[in-house]
């Protein structure tokens, strides 16, 4: 979407002129662990930290790696220049068994008390466990509602036990909320307790992570900078970040191509990355895995379907899961399915080839604009996450996606293209038997319906070139008189009887 106005112009043509040397510095903590409530109980931590960056490989190498970084240190790449992890110190949290963990977590939700009062921070020892609750910037994001899609699953699929996670019914209107309050949180604690020259964050972005970003930015007054590909995200979420105060590029490429200039800019300038690339954001996306768990009464689901483009949120989804394997709160994990359009499709065809060769894509239009991702960053996280949880990759053309949303509309949700990717490949899979009848699933909702009400506005004027919009269900016009509105109502309870 371009952005024209005076305004504007002049924004961009704003240049950074403040570009203060990045520093390094590690900090120790020890630290009073669990805080309350409910009563503490303090592991002796040996003035180590409980929590660290290693590079990602090493959670799975059976050789572990030296290299390590404190959350303190701004970096996003390991030495060879593979994907960084947020490690957590396993064993102190072991010395609590899983009950302690699940009566704890439970003992918080719906509370007020700062700042655990939110889903994110209700977590906040398996999180970030040593920022100070003074220095967190948190909106009470999470505890977001697992819908029982009763009529979807029965009518559709012949499924009882169906359910949508609605991570989109959320602050500013997607998942990403769970990622941006641990990330600005600890941008936060640099910039004011440990007095870092950042001068802001930064990402690109299909429009979620920026409404995201921008939001939280603006609620700690930290600066914001957005980098957006024109004319390719929704205008409910171009007017987010806008509105929020960020400082807005509207740039003439696809988000692949802003990706790679957000990493450039923010090696250059003391920005601080936004993006998924950095791991602090899945810390708090996982938690999301860990909520599901805990609305099941820590009964474990047979299956996750979560739509995906850059690809970290399904490595989140398995992280969550896992860590309440190891800790003793479930005893095993749901199988993952990540679901991807056609149009933007790199993961599945990997999968397709048996995990033989990646290759990125030139990611075409989607209507699922949020995951028109050709080259995703985190795809190292998400195969190992598939890999290991007996996962499976789909995928969803156009029309299926726009159908899938439209289906499950009219069955009283009101969800994003993206939640349609995932409904196809949940369709998809019942069908073929893979998912059975009684089988407990979840599909991940990621965003709000009404950030993409366009699509659907084109959907049910049947404006969509090549698509039959076989759901649309387009208003009636009628004359303001009694005699015409009871034909056409005369008319349509005679078709629905018949
Ligand atoms: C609405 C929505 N759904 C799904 C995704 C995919 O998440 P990820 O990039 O972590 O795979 C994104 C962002 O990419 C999104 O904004
Ligand atoms: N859908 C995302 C794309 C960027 O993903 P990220 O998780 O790496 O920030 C968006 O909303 O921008």
């Amino acid at each position: 979407m371009a952005v024209a106005s005076p305004l504007f112009n002049t924004l961009f043509s704003k240049t950074n002129t403040q570009s203060p040397p990045l520093r390094r510095t590690t900090i120790k903590c020890t630290t009073t662990y669990p805080p309350s409530p409910p009563p503490t109980t303090t592991i002796n931590t040996n003035g180590n930290t409980l929590a660290k960056y290693v590079p990602f490989i090493s959670i799975s190498s059976s050789s572990p790696t030296t290299e390590s970084y404190s959350l303190d240190d701004i970096v996003y790449r390991s030495r060879d220049g593979g994907l960084l992890d947020v490690q957590h110190d396993m064993a102190a949290l072991k010395k609590f068994d899983g009950q302690y963990w699940k009566s704890l977590f439970d003992s918080r939700v719906g509370k007020t008390t700062w700042p655990y009062g939110s889903g994110v921070w209700s977590k906040k020892e398996w999180v970030l466990p040593e920022i100070d609750d003074e220095d967190i910037v948190s909106a009470f994001e999470g505890n977001s509602n697992l819908f029982w899609a009763e009529r979807f699953g029965k009518v559709h699929l012949e499924m009882n036990d169906l359910w949508v996670k609605q991570c989109g019914i959320s602050h500013t209107g997607s998942f990403k909320d769970l990622g941006m309050t641990v990330l600005v949180s600890q941008v936060n604690r640099l910039r004011k307790k440990l007095k870092r020259p950042l001068v802001g964050v930064g990402c690109a972005s299909t429009g979620d992570t920026s409404a995201a970003l921008s939001s939280y930015c603006a609620a700690a007054d930290i600066p914001s900078f957005v980098f957006l590909p024109a004319n390719k995200i929704s205008m409910a979420q171009l007017v987010q970040p806008i509105a929020n105060g960020a400082f807005v590029l509207s740039i003439d490429t696809d988000f692949d191509g802003c990706m790679k200039l957000i990493r450039e800019v923010t090696s250059e300038l003391p920005i601080y990355l936004a993006n998924s690339l950095n791991s602090l954001r899945l810390e708090g996306q996982k938690t999301a895995a860990i909520e599901i768990l805990q609305q099941f009464n820590w009964e474990v689901p047979d299956w996750v379907i979560v739509p995906g483009g850059n690809l970290g949120n399904i490595y989140a989804f398995y992280k969550g899961f896992k860590m309440c394997q190891e800790l003793g709160l479930v005893d095993k994990i749901p199988r993952l399915v990540c679901a991807q359009a056609t149009n933007a499709n790199p993961l599945y065809l990997y999968y397709k080839s048996g995990w033989n060769e990646f290759q990125p894509v030139k990611a075409k239009t989607t209507f699922a604009s949020a995951i028109q991702i050709g080259d995703p960053v985190s795809i190292d996280r998400a195969v190992f996450a598939l890999k290991n949880s007996n996962g499976i990759v789909e995928e969803a053309t156009e029309e299926e996606l726009m159908d899938a949303m439209a289906l499950a509309d009219s069955t009283g949700m009101f969800v994003c293209p993206h939640t349609g990717v995932a409904l196809t490949a949940l369709i998809k899979l019942r069908k073929s038997g893979i998912i059975g009848p009684n089988e407990r699933t979840v599909v991940v909702s990621t965003a709000h319906g009404l950030k993409f009400a366009q699509s659907k506005i084109d959907y049910h004027s049947r404006k969509i070139q090549d698509m039959s919009c076989g759901l649309a269900n387009p208003p009636l016009q009628v004359k303001a008189n009694f005699g015409a509105v009871m034909d056409v109502l005369m008319n349509y309870l005679d078709s629905r009887a018949s």
